[in-house]
């Protein structure tokens, strides 16, 4: 007779994948100044990683290429996540650690990921439920759809979250010059006016048909982006003149670009296309639906 085996412990890290905006519509604003949107939200096959050792006390280290960005922040969002799940003191703490990749302030919601990633993990290591939509989506509007880390439909300020549709294989480029947008600075920046929320089919069977669809949408933040940052302009030409883009566009606001490619190789290839000097990325999307 072979003994029951224990089951494994739960990874002790978490992936906080890239969030990048395939399209986004401002399609109005609410009375408290946030603005509604419709976006299509994908998510990377790059990110920062955060990983937990038991501990007593709540504490958090951040280390990797772009953790210099973060060395002045009073409160990380990772510590705020933890908080909104248990305020500090009421229990055991835990050791965190991340390791940061993604450029900070830079429209790729890494911030928003790096909370989500520390709910996913504390809320397993504490044994405590996911906070409720309203109490997460103040820690950034960006968290509801990281919490899920897949392809989702953005309604609301960020809260309203509907199935994606299937989405074919594709790569991905990400590019970004170096220069932090601020995400209310950007919405400040932004024209008068608003756009319908976009018609979408249920699935894309091929890259070519999603970019033509995508087309016909927009990035309502990519002007105000450019009017603040004019290096977003050469971000994105340098994106399309790489062969086999597809699409080129601002994710969120800014000052990341993305184009689309048919293949993950091809994306990867054009990553390399372009100056050292950025932070860029080419790659497949992260759990992408064939
Ligand atoms: C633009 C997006 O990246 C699209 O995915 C997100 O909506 C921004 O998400 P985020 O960075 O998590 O945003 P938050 O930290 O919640 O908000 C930063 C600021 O952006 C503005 N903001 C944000 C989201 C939203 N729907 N309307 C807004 O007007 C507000 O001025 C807010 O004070
Ligand atoms: N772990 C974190 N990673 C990144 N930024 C953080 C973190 N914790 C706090 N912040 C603060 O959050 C702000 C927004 O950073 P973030 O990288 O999420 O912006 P973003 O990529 O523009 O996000 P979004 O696409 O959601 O607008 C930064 O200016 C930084 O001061």
């Amino acid at each position: 007779m072979t003994a029951a085996r224990a089951p494994s412990p739960a990874p002790a890290a978490e992936f906080a994948p890239a969030k990048v905006n395939l399209f986004l519509h401002v399609t109005g604003r609410r009375e408290d100044g946030y603005h509604l949107l419709d976006s299509l939200a994908v998510f990377a096959g790059v990110g920062d990683e955060l990983s937990l050792q038991p501990g007593a006390a709540l504490s958090l280290a951040v280390e990797g290429p772009e953790a210099a960005a973060l060395a002045v922040e009073p409160d990380n969002l990772v510590l705020c996540a933890a908080r909104l799940l248990r305020p500090e003191g009421e229990g055991p703490g835990a050791a965190l650690r991340l390791r940061k990749h993604l450029p900070v302030a830079s429209g790729i919601g890494g911030g928003s990921a790096d909370a989500a990633a520390a709910l996913r993990l504390l809320s397993r290591h504490w044994e405590l439920p996911l906070p409720g939509n309203a109490a997460v989506t103040r820690l950034g509007a960006d968290v509801p759809v990281c919490l899920r880390s897949e392809a989702a439909r953005m309604g609301g300020v960020g809260e309203v979250l509907h199935d994606a549709p299937a989405l074919p294989e594709c790569g991905l480029l990400l590019a970004n010059p170096r220069i932090p947008l601020s995400t209310p600075a950007v919405f400040r920046a932004r024209a008068p006016g608003f756009t319908p929320p976009a018609t979408l089919p249920e699935r894309w069977h091929e890259a070519g048909a999603m970019a033509e669809a995508l087309r016909r949408c927009t990035n309502d933040l990519e002007a105000a982006a450019l009017s603040l940052c004019a290096p977003v302009g050469e971000v994105l030409r340098a994106i399309a003149a790489q062969p086999g883009c597809l699409l080129s566009r601002m994710s969120g606001s800014g000052a990341t670009c993305f184009g689309l490619f048919p293949t993950a190789a091809a994306a990867e290839a054009a990553a390399r296309g372009l100056p050292a000097a950025w932070w860029r990325w080419g790659g497949a999307l992260h759990r992408a639906v064939a």
